[in-house]
């Protein structure tokens, strides 16, 4: 069973995890408790119907090719696909859990639809910002959008995904942090830095980073 609620503040070795401080603001309507152990009259009640549970969003952002896709199709039960086939507008994929069902929506990255990106990030319960660990060249850009979003929202939780860290170029998770300039937000907002490596390139990279990012999402929904 997870730790409920969720506690901040340093590197967690197994998961990979760097918790920014926290100052954790629950959005309108996000009350229920997911992941701490249900109470005793719940665990007696029927499994609502899809369309009674509470509805939870997430938006899915990054630039271009740093696998957002791959994280909704991992997250659907499907396999990655080949290569990098740009998403052209929208991509979204409803998961039901217990107690809500979660929608999580991607907009592509590449520059045409950054544009749009400011545009839904008042109207999610969580931001997913996925980074590719080793475009060093574009992670300036990456700051920079990321910036803007953060500034957009000053409570959205966010969870900062690094990814593809089975690449030998990837930089490392403090350096990742310089980088994208998350000290800025320090005790100022809920976020969170993961690492992850949701589709390898090669053999030998078993990480279940989906499963991870899934997990914090739940508990952030929560
Ligand atoms: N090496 C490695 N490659 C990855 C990883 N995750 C995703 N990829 C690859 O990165 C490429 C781009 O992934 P997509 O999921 O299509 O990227 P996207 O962010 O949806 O891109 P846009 O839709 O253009 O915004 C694909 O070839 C994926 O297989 C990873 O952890 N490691
Ligand atoms: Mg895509």
């Amino acid at each position: 069973m997870p730790a409920c609620p969720l506690t901040g503040g340093g590197w967690d070795e197994h998961f990979g995890l760097l918790s920014l401080p926290l100052r954790r603001v629950r959005r309108e309507g996000a009350g229920r408790n997911q992941t701490c152990a249900p109470q005793p009259e719940e665990e007696e009640d029927e499994e609502p119907a899809l369309e009674e549970l509470e509805q939870r969003e997430v938006l899915v952002l990054g630039l271009d090719g740093s696998g957002k896709s791959t994280f909704l199709r991992l997250l659907a039960g499907k396999p990655p696909l080949e290569g990098h086939i740009p998403t052209w507008g929208f991509n979204s994929v409803r998961l039901p859990t217990r107690n809500f069902k979660v929608d999580l929506l991607e907009i592509g990255g590449s520059q045409n639809l950054r544009f749009y990106w400011k545009e839904f990030v008042n109207e999610v319960d969580v931001l997913v910002f996925m980074v590719d660990s080793a475009d060093r060249m574009r992670l300036p850009w990456a700051r920079q959008e990321l910036h803007k979003l953060l500034n957009k929202d000053p409570d959205l939780p966010v969870v900062v995904v690094a990814n593809k860290q089975d690449l030998s170029e990837a930089l490392s998770m403090v350096e990742l942090q310089q980088e994208l300039g998350l000290h800025v937000f320090d005790g100022q907002r809920e976020m969170f830095l993961l690492a992850a490596s949701i589709a390898p390139a090669g053999p030998g990279f078993e990480d279940p980073g989906t499963v991870h990012i899934w997990k914090l999402l739940l508990e952030l929904l929560s």
